[in-house]
């Protein structure tokens, strides 16, 4: 039997859209201030995913009117030089923020280097610093980058009118791009969620998944929240991204949550064209963030 669509889409390929026409207006208030931002990003290796979202990356700065500069180091880069292309962006005038496209490769230390970053200039949201003025000033106007995902999953959920005050929210996935710091946000006063962290250590992830009334997906499990688990009604984010097999040999993305979720659920963020194209138009707001700081 093929279940029947019910949830309403979260559309992050309009939303997106929307953010970088704002975007776009506020690079030329700077513009007339004498101001250009520009994004730098570091890219170590050939991993054709990195390489595309590099590539969206620039293609999205040019867009919006902010200049880029991309180094590009091969898969045999030392963390020596991994750091030296750190310390260029640091000190270049023309980069108002950067980012170190992840994952590096296994021999570079990439908690070292995500510290070696200028906090000021941390567009990704990612340096210790910005992440722990995350835990610090959770109840404060940001003064400091967030990490594009989470901010994403927030601005995706309240441009639809999603209200989080008092909803319980169950976050899968604990890394330290997604799922923490979604966690951190979504309880800060002004939102007001519950939070409840699910991970690969979750006795019963079903139960949690029961009582849930958002349910937010990022633990990069191909299909791992079942429709069958949800409240009817939930709010759900699909994260995740995996790529698997179609049967035919061919690649597809494939996120964390069955797609029959779609007739359990109010609201169901697609994937693609969810949650990725917010992550994008996010990184692009913190560098015009930057700007405007700096
Ligand atoms: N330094 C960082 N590295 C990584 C981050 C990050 O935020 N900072 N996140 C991901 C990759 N990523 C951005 O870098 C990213 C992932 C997905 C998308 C996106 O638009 N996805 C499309 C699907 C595209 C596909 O076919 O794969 C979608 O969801 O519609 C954008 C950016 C890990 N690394």
């Amino acid at each position: 039997m093929t279940e029947v669509q019910t949830a309403q889409i979260l559309d992050g390929k309009a939303t997106a859209a929307a953010i970088k026409a704002e975007l776009k207006e506020r690079v030329s208030a700077l513009a007339a201030r004498g101001i250009t931002p520009g994004l730098g990003t570091i890219l170590v290796g050939s991993d054709p995913g990195s390489q595309w979202y590099v590539a969206g990356k620039h293609k999205d700065c040019a867009e919006v009117g902010i200049n880029s500069i991309r180094i590009d180091l091969p898969e045999t880069a030392t963390q020596e030089e991994v750091l030296d292309a750190v310390r260029r962006l640091n000190a270049d005038p023309a980069c108002t923020g950067y980012i170190v496209q992840l994952p590096l490769p296994a021999h570079v230390d990439q908690d070292v280097v995500l510290e070696a970053i200028d906090p000021a200039k941390d567009a990704d949201g990612l340096h210790p610093m910005n992440l722990g003025r995350l835990v610090a000033n959770v109840n404060r106007p940001m003064v400091s980058p967030l990490p594009c995902t989470p901010k994403g999953c927030v601005e995706l959920l309240l441009r639809h009118g999603i209200d989080l005050n008092g909803k319980k929210v169950l976050v899968v996935g604990r890394g330290v791009t997604i799922g923490r710091p979604v966690g951190l946000l979504l309880t800060r006063r002004d939102i007001n969620a519950t939070v409840t962290l699910a991970h690969t250590g979750t006795r019963d992830l079903a139960a949690e998944l029961r009582q849930a009334d958002v349910v937010i997906a990022a633990a990069g499990q191909p299909h791992m929240v079942k429709a069958a688990d949800l409240k009817p009604g939930a709010i759900v984010l699909d994260v995740g991204v995996s790529r698997v097999d179609d049967g035919s040999g061919k690649a597809v993305v494939t996120g964390d949550v069955e797609p029959a979720a779609a007739s359990v659920a109010s609201w169901i963020s697609p994937n693609p064209g969810g949650v990725g194209p917010m992550t994008r138009a996010m990184l692009l707001a913190n560098v015009v963030e930057a700007a405007e700081r700096a």
